[in-house]
């Protein structure tokens, strides 16, 4: 079975390919199916973003479409960059610069880490407009010494609860089992194979 991916960000189809696998689930990111322009993100919340993705594709496709929101919630931000992670140190910004944003941020403060968590929405759409969607989060907290190359984002700054490396330490197995996406995309397949809409 396929199911396509909307989305323009590689670490997150590098991970939920490796995840869906066992599942006998072919994951294909939207690029390699047609070439859509991107949609707007102006919801106020994950599931609004993630559901405004996987329906605008669906509909664009005439197929079911899957599509995650995403996003680090620091408790010293006040829950910030929260829905605004991909953008946090301005439209565009690359990973470099939205992690150096949020060690200036914690530093502003006199602060060397916070509590924090990472929270995944995914939502199946369907054509006619019907959509499953399920979350999860990993606690944790982020840190201002960045360290490791695995993952992408905020990864180098964040730490697991029950963990000393930080997320980018960790292989991409190790993420899967204990992330906000890993536990997300689980619960999403359970559902699908309850309902047995497919
Ligand atoms: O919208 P799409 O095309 O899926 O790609 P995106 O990167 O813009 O994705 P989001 O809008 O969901 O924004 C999520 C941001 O939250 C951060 N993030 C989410 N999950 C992460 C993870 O597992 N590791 C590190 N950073 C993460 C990272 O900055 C992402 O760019
Ligand atoms: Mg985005």
């Amino acid at each position: 079975m396929r199911i396509i991916f909307a989305t323009k960000n590689r670490g997150k189809v590098r991970e939920v390919k490796e995840k869906l696998k066992r599942f006998g689930i072919d994951v294909v990111p939207i690029d390699e199916v047609k070439n859509v322009p991107s949609p707007e993100e102006t919801g106020e919340t994950f599931l609004e973003n993630a559901y405004q993705k996987a329906i605008y594709y669906a509909r664009a496709l005439g197929e079911p479409v899957i599509a995650e929101d995403s996003g680090l919630e620091v408790e010293a931000l006040g829950g910030r960059p929260g829905v605004y992670s991909s953008r946090f140190a301005g439209e565009n910004a690359t990973d470099e610069e939205n992690n150096r944003k949020l060690i200036e941020e914690l530093k502003k403060r006199g602060l060397e880490e916070s509590p924090a968590r990472y929270v995944s929405f995914v939502v199946v759409a369907f054509p006619e407009g019907m959509g499953l969607w399920s979350e999860g989060e990993v606690k944790g907290k982020v840190i201002t010494e960045p360290r490791g190359s695995g993952g992408f984002g905020y990864d180098p700054l964040f730490i697991p609860e029950g963990y000393e490396r930080t997320m980018a330490e960790l292989s991409l197995e190790e993420k899967n089992r204990i992330s906000h996406r890993g536990k997300a995309f689980g619960k999403l397949v359970k559902l699908i194979e309850e309902i047995r809409c497919w």
